[in-house]
């Protein structure tokens, strides 16, 4: 059907695949938009007002400012004295790091410490890091990560910003070709750093040789001012993370020395020949990285917000079970125990998990730093993918949960568990967007699969595809067995390579009915994205249980994690018990045997909560709520916070004096 309708917002610029978008509509849409409006003159009125209260200046829903420039110099005189106490007291990169997670809100230099330095450390060459390590360490060089840009942040072979190298002048001249070639995000660009690593595609003599480092100067080391040729600037207000500069560059025949190219694996020699050593992915180690550190930062988000929330939760009292009794602690109520249980056990669970992925990111940088032997980058970045994304999908819905779980409490900024939601939410997008991640284990869930059919060893995590699952059959016979860490291993274990299997069987089916591979990718890629999930949680369980196992701590201690352990591998089997049912993991039976074991253990893992999240050790500096402060006094606290709130430091304020009371007298002279 065509487009009876012209929407007044149509511009002549609008961007034409919208417009051919709009042009398959089969139905009438302002016929329908009258419908939602209650009637054709309901839509009248709602447009004559739109025309009166949209234009209207004060009224624009567009002005909702906040004061960056007071956050940006807030955060910026933190990082500075951070620095400062480095330098003084010599802090070990590990220090650094313990300091960094205790300020938790401010990271204003958090590219130039997780991106940049990583950056040259994995890529430059020993000559580079001499020359540019030291300098960084003492901020006298402040460094970005300009890799997205405006129109391209997943695809990274649709890059386009240049990096031509002359050979007559030994020089790389740097270009933004077009608008979409701009850069367009990196942390710290748009008035913190001097310095870049920018992500070119390296072009010599009219080829193309892919997308490689460049350290590029923005300001000058005197006055911070900007060198000729370089534009940058703030990309405006985000969703949360006020406190970084994310910034916009636009390069403009920016000439560089040869040996700013990092070249710890890729060189260019002055007459312009290009060499390289292992898999061009080599250059996307630092995301590596920076994935792995992800899952530590999904932990501590977790962490926070689930010490918050138990915390109140024992400190709150509203309503009583049974009419006439005292009010209860509202951890008392089960629904309760089940927001904030999940999140204690993912907490504990990620905190095994990030220390795995990284246990494994330094013995292969290892492997590729000193031995050029890339064997296992391939089942890193896979684990990395799916880790990073599974850990942040759960943190971000663990915190909002436990922001829930706060009541009406929870949604005030002195809860702190806004604050760490939207941070933390950051991560689901940056370092990778979430599927697109998952999407990347899946590939080589997928390589992984086709090898296990013909017989092919394969490395640890995806070992289980190998096993002949034809044969098993659950042993779970009463709520008992449900505790056994084997047992939940497996049925997670089952599970995973059935979806892995189901995936593949799809992209099979598609490819065989015709399909080229592109096509028959992106059909099946639900079911992909599914298995990769999959692939994830068993083995954060897995691992979780493994983990366990090889622990140094007292029984009692074992004992509790243990519970911790079973309750967290159970929980996600009832959340996905559709998908345990389908791959035969559990049958029918055994899913109600699980449920009720599931539920049991609440109250098992009760009287230790409060204490499971004390042992993470929060300063309550850290945590900065007023409902998860160590003392419990969260009356006290929420008044007293409320007390210095801007708002209440004047009787009368002076907006009333200029709106409201202006407004009274000239209405009440119209009376
Ligand atoms: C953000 C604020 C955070 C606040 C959090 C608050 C928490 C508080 C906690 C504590 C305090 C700590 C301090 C915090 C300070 C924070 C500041 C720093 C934050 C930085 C955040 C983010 C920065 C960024 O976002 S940088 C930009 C990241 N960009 C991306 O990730 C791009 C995504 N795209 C890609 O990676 C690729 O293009 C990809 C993988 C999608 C596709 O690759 P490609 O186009 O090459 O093609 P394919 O054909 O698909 O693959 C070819 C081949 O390569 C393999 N491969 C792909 N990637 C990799 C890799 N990385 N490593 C190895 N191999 C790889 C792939 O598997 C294929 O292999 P085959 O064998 O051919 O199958
Ligand atoms: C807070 C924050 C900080 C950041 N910091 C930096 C930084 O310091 N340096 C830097 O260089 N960048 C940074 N980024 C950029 C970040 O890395 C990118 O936003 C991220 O990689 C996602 O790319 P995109 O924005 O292009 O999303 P898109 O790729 O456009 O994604 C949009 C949607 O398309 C889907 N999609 C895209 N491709 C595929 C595919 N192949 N298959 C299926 N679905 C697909 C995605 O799943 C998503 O739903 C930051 C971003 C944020 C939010």
């Amino acid at each position: 059907m065509a487009y009876t309708k012209e929407p007044d917002q149509l511009s002549i610029k609008t961007n034409v695949d919208l417009l051919k978008e709009r042009q398959t509509a089969t139905f009438d849409v302002a016929s329908l938009t009258q419908i939602l409006d209650g009637g054709k003159a309901k839509t009248r009125r709602r447009k004559q007002l739109e025309s009166l209260v949209l234009s209207d200046p004060t009224l624009n829903p567009l002005d909702r400012s906040v004061d960056r420039l007071e956050l940006y110099d807030r955060s910026l005189r933190k990082a500075a004295r951070v620095y400062e106490l480095k330098v003084k007291h010599n802090w070990s990169p590990e220090d650094m790091k313990m300091v960094l997670r205790m300020l938790n809100d401010e990271h204003a230099l958090g590219v130039h410490e997780v991106m940049f330095i990583p950056c040259i450390e994995r890529l430059g060459t020993a000559a580079q890091r001499a020359k540019w390590l030291p300098r960084a360490h003492t901020l006298e060089i402040i460094g970005t990560y300009a890799q997205t840009e405006l129109g391209h942040g997943t695809n990274l072979a649709g890059l386009e910003t240049t990096a031509t190298y002359e050979p007559s002048s030994g020089q790389f001249i740097l270009n933004t070709p077009t608008l979409s070639a701009m850069k367009w995000w990196p942390g710290n660009l748009a008035k913190t750093a001097n310095h870049a690593l920018v992500l070119a595609q390296l072009w010599i003599a009219g080829k193309k040789f892919g997308m490689q480092a460049f350290m590029v100067q923005l300001r000058s080391l005197e006055d911070h001012t900007l060198l000729p040729g370089i534009e940058t600037g703030d990309i405006g207000p985000k969703m949360g993370v006020p406190y970084t500069d994310n910034g916009y560059l636009i390069l403009k025949n920016v000439r560089i020395p040869r040996d700013h190219m990092l070249a710890g694996f890729a060189k260019v020699s002055a007459d312009g020949q290009f060499s390289k050593v292992g898999s061009d992915q080599v250059n996307y180690l630092t995301m590596v990285y920076v994935r792995a550190k992800i899952v530590d930062w999904a932990f501590n988000g977790v962490s926070e917000a689930v010490t918050i929330a138990t915390r109140y939760s024992a400190a709150r009292r509203q309503g009583s079970m049974k009419p006439g009794d005292p009010e209860v602690q509202i951890m008392d109520y089960m629904t309760q125990q089940y927001k904030l249980f999940p999140a204690l056990a993912a907490a504990y669970a990620l905190f095994f998990a990030k220390e795995q992925i990284m246990k494994e990111y330094v013995r292969v940088t290892k492997e590729i730093q000193e031995d050029s032997n890339f064997k296992s980058l391939p089942e890193l970045h896979s684990q990395a993918a799916c880790l990073k994304s599974f850990s942040s999908d759960s943190s971000s819905h663990l915190i909002e949960v436990c922001r829930r779980a706060c009541g009406g409490h929870g949604y005030l900024i002195s809860a702190n568990l806004s604050t760490i939601g939207v941070d933390n939410v950051s991560v689901v997008t940056a370092e990778g967007e979430n599927t697109v991640m998952f999407l990347q284990t899946a590939r080589y869930l997928m390589k992984s699969f086709a090898k296990s059919t013909m017989g092919q060893p394969l490395p640890a995590t995806v070992q289980y595809l190998s096993r002949d699952w034809s044969s098993y059959e659950c042993p779970v016979r009463s709520e008992r067995d449900c505790l056994n860490h084997n047992v939940i291993s497996d049925i997670h274990l089952k599970r995973a390579s059935y979806l892995v299997k189901r995936a593949a069987d799809h992209l099979q089916r598609r490819l065989s009915a015709g399909d080229p591979q592109h096509v028959a990718w992106n059909r099946a890629s639900i079911d992909l994205v599914t298995a990769a999930v999959g692939h994830a949680q068993a083995f954060v369980v897995c691992n979780f249980c493994t983990s366990l196992s090889q622990l140094d701590a007292d029984t009692q201690i074992l004992e509790v994690l243990s519970t911790l352990c079973s309750f967290y591998g159970l929980h996600l089997i009832i959340k996905h018990s559709g998908e345990f049912l389908e791959a035969g993991s559990i049958s029918g039976n055994q899913l109600e045997l699980i449920r009720r074991q599931e539920q049991a253990l609440l109250a098992v893992i009760r009287p230790n909560a409060v204490a499971l999240c004390d042992a993470f050790d929060y300063h309550d500096v850290t945590l900065n709520s007023a409902l998860g402060g160590y003392d419990g006094n969260v009356y006290e606290e929420l008044y007293g916070r409320a007390k210095q709130c801007v708002l209440n430091k004047t009787e009368v304020l002076p907006s009333y004096y200029k709106h409201i009371q202006p407004l009274q007298r000239r209405l009440k002279a119209r009376l």
